[in-house]
């Protein structure tokens, strides 16, 4: 697996988490692995045991205040992952802590320092107004009265849940009851958010605000975040760390910039000349486009555009520079296609 920057100092290039991300681990997986045993069909009648390799020797450290993004195809395990980490699922090999406990064994514990939120399906309660499945919480979670107020007067606002309080759940649009749900994640205080597809199905609009709340939170309060999603522009304005899982294995963990590089893309520079000329030739890119004085011209993104400008400076003239980076979207697809691993 790949091993970019150290987790805390990639979660440092957003100033407002640095001051959180230089403390201690608050999610430790170490060799951690899940395989589910299924009764498949072999003929009419005959089922065969047969063994579901979900996860497989997965381990990560993520300190207190990251915001760590987990990504990777259909299937891949990162729902296990999850569901180990919030102690639903028993891990069959390795060791889980999350804040300082061990899922799977003390639940119950955990529960009051986890917020969980699934974008798929709704922790409310379908026939109650938001603000009574708010008030059934505080029970649940023997939240004190003050504390309780103050934390649904800030998550009410800063979700812009006001008006929505006194809907049934069944009432509300997907973005409305999403930001209902995260609000009933974090009215115990969580250490640790988990969010598993927070804007699936969401407008752009919603998306834009959920994720700025997110931000939000994790900037102010310190939140540790992990978040899975396919939608990758969700990773791109959230995350500074990410974490890829194929195949129940972990093939990378490291910032943005990192990933790029390790899914071997390639980078465009853009060429102005004072006038339109044939082909740029240089050493180590190759012209993908010519319009008039502009040039297109591919080199790969883990190579340092410096000697390739400086090539082209000493032969042509040039007008102007830019350098376009590769849509992360398209680094991903390709990892995902060609299953690479460490
Ligand atoms: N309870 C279960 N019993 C048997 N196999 C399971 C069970 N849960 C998950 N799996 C299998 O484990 C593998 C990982 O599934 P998981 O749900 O963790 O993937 P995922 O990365 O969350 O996928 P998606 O993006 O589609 O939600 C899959 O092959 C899945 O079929």
């Amino acid at each position: 697996m790949t091993t970019i920057p150290t987790p805390s100092s990639s979660a440092a290039s957003s100033s407002t988490v640095a001051s959180f991300a230089a403390s201690e681990p608050v999610i430790e997986a170490s060799g951690v692995s899940k395989t589910f045993v299924v009764r498949r069909r072999a003929g009419l009648l005959r089922r065969v045991k047969a063994e579901v390799r979900a996860v497989t020797d997965v381990s990560f450290t993520i300190r207190r205040g990251e915001m760590v993004g987990y990504i990777g195809p259909n299937g891949a395990g990162k729902s296990t992952t999850i569901k180990m980490l919030t102690g639903i699922l028993v891990p069959s090999a390795g060791t889980l802590r999350v804040a300082g406990v061990e899922p799977a064994r003390e639940r119950l514990a955990l529960t009051r320092r986890i917020g969980v939120v699934f974008g798929q399906r709704t922790t409310l309660w379908w026939d109650l107004p938001l603000r009574d499945s708010f008030s059934l919480l505080r029970r649940i979670y023997k939240i004190s009265a003050t504390r309780y107020r103050e934390n649904l007067d800030r998550l009410v606002d800063a979700l812009d849940l006001g008006s929505l309080l006194d809907v049934p759940v069944r009432q509300l649009s997907l973005g409305q009851r999403m930001r209902g749900d995260i609000a009933a994640a974090l009215l115990h205080d969580p250490e640790v958010l988990y969010l598993d597809e927070p804007t699936i199905g969401l407008d752009i609009v919603s998306k834009t605000k959920v994720r700025e709340f997110l931000r939000a939170l994790n900037a102010q309060q310190g939140t540790t975040v992990l978040l899975t999603t396919h939608d990758l522009t969700d990773i791109e304005q959230l995350c500074s760390r990410v974490m890829v899982i194929d195949k129940g294995t972990l093939v990378y963990d490291g910032d943005l910039d990192g990933l790029r590089e390790h899914g071997e893309s390639e980078r465009v520079l853009v060429v102005d000349l004072e006038r339109p000329l044939p082909p740029i030739q240089v050493r180590g890119a190759r012209v993908l486009r010519v319009e008039g004085p502009r040039q297109w011209l591919c080199f790969p993104a883990a190579a340092s555009a410096a000697p390739l400008v400086a090539a082209i400076a000493d032969r042509y003239p040039i007008a102007d520079l830019s350098i376009q980076e590769p849509a992360i979207e398209t680094v991903i697809a390709r990892m995902y296609a060609e299953g690479r691993a460490s």
